[in-house]
């Protein structure tokens, strides 16, 4: 009878219909078919299995998802199903089993925090209240530029390093009420924030194949956990308690507002120490590389296509008619500007794949997938999908967009910048306000020109660097040259 029930039960087991999958190697799945660029692998993959396949890197089963239709099915059909974020042993341990916003698993926590981010921490009140300090800092960076441009004709300027400096003291001001640099030693938060976002894109091969966690040993992965985790309390706690102290002072960066809520006892959430801390961290790295990415990878695009730089200078002017800043009313109005940046959030999502995983079993187009399963997003391959975006779906056109509806909120699924549904980008504001301004002002003020490249090559290359944030590798090196003279 045993048998009849266990031959039964097997039986049924076959009968599910799981996604396609590439073939794999025994103990390592398919870790093999990994590169150092994941989102482009899946997406020649899926050129050939679909747009639902099934992964397994060694024990972890992985969903990708990569067509506008089977996107649909994940992020709206089965959107709760589907709004885990992966239980990683690295978010355990450096986001406290996911007591911060991204990687808190679906549930009441989660919905505090998120409506916490949704009224108070980046409304759009909030972030209009940083527009002072994104002019302050943008004029920081126009002056190192101006001195550059005025100094020899051949003087050049690491433009990637300027705009990470600008979004970093941007983003640090808002948290933290103000930067902390480089001047306050090693331990400043720019270098703690970059440690942390390394390890938590790090690959901990333990966790995909045991028998193998004794690499990640040798590796000192576990002991550069510890000792970035202890940087961090420590000048956490420093910046808290100097807010505490001054707490009759009127203050407004996110800091403040998450110490009001901590004392607010007319609401239920409750927010520990160590919960904010882990707050204050994530949105630093949450909101740091991402933006920086966006402005890097406009730069390059605009570098590599001189007929849109003067077309988006030629609009900036035709706006802002005088000599001065351009200011974040006068780009309300710049239609190309926003045709641009949504190109190049197609062409560069700063996040390729988003992470999801699924909490129920559910069936998605006739597949079956098991609850627990990871799942990949790959916004990379869907938004150069040529079913959706035409032959031309590689190329950098900012014109695609004129009369578009697209816009960044996740409901049309061929364009997901800033993903959709329950676990949407609550930062979308935060970033567009400060790259509109800075790229604004940055193409109306200066005439940027490439340093060639190694190879002599006259436009800066493509290519990527790895890690969570899709960056550029290589550093954007330009000369620049004042435009106001040239009107
Ligand atoms: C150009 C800039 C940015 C891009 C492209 C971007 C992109 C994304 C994407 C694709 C997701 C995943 C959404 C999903 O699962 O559906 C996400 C989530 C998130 N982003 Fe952003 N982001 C940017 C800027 C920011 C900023 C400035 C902040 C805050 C300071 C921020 C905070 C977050 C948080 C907290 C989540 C997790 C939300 C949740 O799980 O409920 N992001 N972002």
């Amino acid at each position: 009878f045993l048998f009849l029930k266990s031959f039964h039960k097997k039986n049924t087991t076959t009968k599910l219909n799981p996604p396609p999958s590439p073939w794999r190697l025994p103990v390592i799945g398919n870790l093999h078919q990994l590169s150092l660029h994941p989102h482009r692998s899946f997406y020649s993959l899926s050129l050939r299995y679909g747009p639902l396949m099934l992964f397994h890197f060694g024990r972890v089963p992985t969903l990708v998802v990569s067509s506008a239709d089977a996107a649909l099915e994940v992020l709206k059909t089965n959107d709760i199903k589907f709004s885990n974020r992966p239980k990683t042993k690295m978010v355990d341990k450096l986001l406290n089993g996911g007591r911060d916003l991204a990687f808190a698993p679906y549930g009441e926590y989660w919905r505090q925090v998120k409506s916490l981010c949704a009224l108070h921490l980046l409304s759009k009140k909030t972030i209009q209240s940083f527009e002072c300090v994104r002019k302050q800092e943008i004029n920081v960076m126009m002056d190192t530029l101006e001195k550059a441009s005025s100094s020899s004709s051949s003087s050049t300027v690491n433009l990637s390093q300027l705009l990470t400096t600008l979004t970093n003291d941007v983003i640090t001001t808002a948290v933290l009420g103000r930067k902390y640099s480089s001047e306050e030693g090693g331990n400043n938060s720019n270098n703690l924030v970059r440690r942390f976002n390394e390890l938590l894109g790090a690959f901990p091969l333990g966790e995909f194949i045991p028998v193998l966690a004794w690499i990640d040993r040798i590796r000192g992965l576990d002991k550069k956990v510890e000792k970035v985790n202890d940087e961090i309390d420590v000048f956490l706690e420093k910046v808290v308690q100097e807010h505490e102290d001054h707490s009759d002072e009127e203050m407004s960066a996110f800091v403040d507002i998450l110490l009001s809520t901590q004392k607010d006892k007319t609401t239920q959430f409750e927010l520990d120490r160590k919960g904010l801390k882990i707050l204050l961290v994530e949105l630093l790295f949450a909101g740091a590389a991402t933006t920086f990415t966006l402005m890097e990878w406009t730069m390059t695009e605009l570098l590599r296509h001189p007929e849109c730089m003067k077309k988006l200078r030629d609009e900036i002017r035709s706006v802002s008619t005088h000599d001065l800043y351009v200011t974040e009313k006068e780009v309300k109005e710049m239609n190309y500007l926003n045709m641009v940046i949504k190109e190049v959030l197609r062409l560069h999502p700063s996040g390729p794949l988003i992470p999801r995983e699924l909490r129920e079993d559910v069936k998605v187009n006739g597949y079956d997938i098991a609850a627990g399963t990871r799942v990949l997003i790959n916004i990379y391959a869907i938004q150069r999908d040529t079913a959706t975006w035409g032959a031309d779906a590689g190329e950098f056109k900012p014109e695609r967009h004129l009369n578009s509806l697209l816009d960044f909120e996740g409901q049309n699924f061929k364009y997901l910048p800033f993903g959709s549904g329950r676990r949407r980008c609550p930062g979308d504001g935060l970033a567009m306000a400060l790259v509109e301004v800075a790229l604004a002002n940055l193409v109306k003020r200066f005439d940027l020109r490439f340093k060639l490249g190694p190879i002599g090559d006259d436009k800066p290359d493509l290519a990527e660097a790895t890690g969570l944030d899709v960056c550029r590798k290589f550093p954007l090196i330009v000369s620049p040259f004042s435009a106001l003279s040239s009107t």
